[in-house]
């Protein structure tokens, strides 16, 4: 029941973009998430929170599959993208991460080109007929990362020989390039200096509601500032999800509150 008369928010009748349900990850016998649940919504930041080892960057690579990537590791569970098992055998992978990108910790962009960073994923997933369609792909990911204004009089210079957090965008603006519909983001900030990591939040900001993001971080504040929703892991297991206000300010846990007034992590 609506007892204030203020407006649903926005998307919140909308089914969910990616819904986990009952998820287990075990890396040999070692189980490192346990039996988690989550609704992540089209037009909010998703942040994940916890102490070390919580198991945060391991659940968040349930989201487009990067743990077949690692030998030892096994999930159990559903996790759907709209109504598609991503867990399907007929899932392309390849796909996939197209649809649910990843930037990670530190700025990985590839030892080639700034416009070659871009174009190098709508290239493989066919997405420009042409050259000029090609240009017109580069300079769009660039703006919307913003970084487009830094860059658009070298784009011919090699992205690794860019400050880390204009790398940081290059790779933001790689994901964006093959139209994707979630971007993860593990710690994106963690290996930049608090000005960069500032125009890295305010793209996050930039970027909400044109695709469903999720954010791993150590820095309570940045998620504070960046997320609508906010879960938080203790050993392996999803111990509160809400609204990232009601989260900050009145959780209903006692492992959450010990956590975000610095009791421990
Ligand atoms: N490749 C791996 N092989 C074996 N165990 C792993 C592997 N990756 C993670 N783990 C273990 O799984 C647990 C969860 O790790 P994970 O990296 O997901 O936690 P996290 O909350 O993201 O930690 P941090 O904040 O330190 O990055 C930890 O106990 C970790 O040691």
């Amino acid at each position: 029941m609506n007892t204030n008369n203020a407006p649903p928010p926005v998307g919140s009748n909308q089914p969910p973009k990616m819904t986990a349900r009952g998820v287990n990850v075990f890396y040999g016998a070692k189980q490192a998430i346990k039996n988690v649940s989550l609704d992540v919504r089209a037009d909010e930041v998703t942040a994940f929170i916890g102490p070390s080892g919580c198991g945060k960057s391991t659940f968040l690579r349930c989201f487009n599959r990067m743990n077949d990537t690692v030998d030892s590791a096994r999930v159990e569970g559903e996790i759907k993208l709209d109504e598609t098992d991503i867990y399907a055998a007929s899932m392309d992978v390849v796909q996939l991460r197209a649809r649910v990108g990843m930037v990670f910790q530190k700025p990985n962009p590839f030892p080639k080109s700034i416009y070659e960073n871009i174009a190098y994923g709508p290239r493989i997933h066919g997405l420009a007929a042409n050259k000029t369609d090609m240009d017109g792909i580069v300079e769009g990911s660039l703006r919307r990362a913003g970084l487009w204004e830094e860059v658009k009089d070298r784009l011919g210079e090699s992205g690794t020989a860019m400050s880390g957090g204009q790398q940081q965008r290059l790779c933001i603006a790689r994901a964006i390039a093959v139209d994707p519909e979630v971007i993860l983001m593990d710690e994106p900030c963690s290996a930049l200096d608090p000005i960069a990591t500032a125009r890295i939040e305010e793209l996050i900001d930039d970027l909400r509601g044109k695709y469903a993001i999720i954010i791993v971080t150590h820095n309570m504040q940045q998620a504070a500032r960046v997320s609508q929703k906010t879960a938080f892991f203790h050993l392996g297991t999803m111990v509160e999800y809400g609204d990232t206000s009601t989260i900050f300010t009145n959780p209903s846990e006692g492992r959450t509150k010990d956590y975000i007034t610095g009791r421990y992590g």
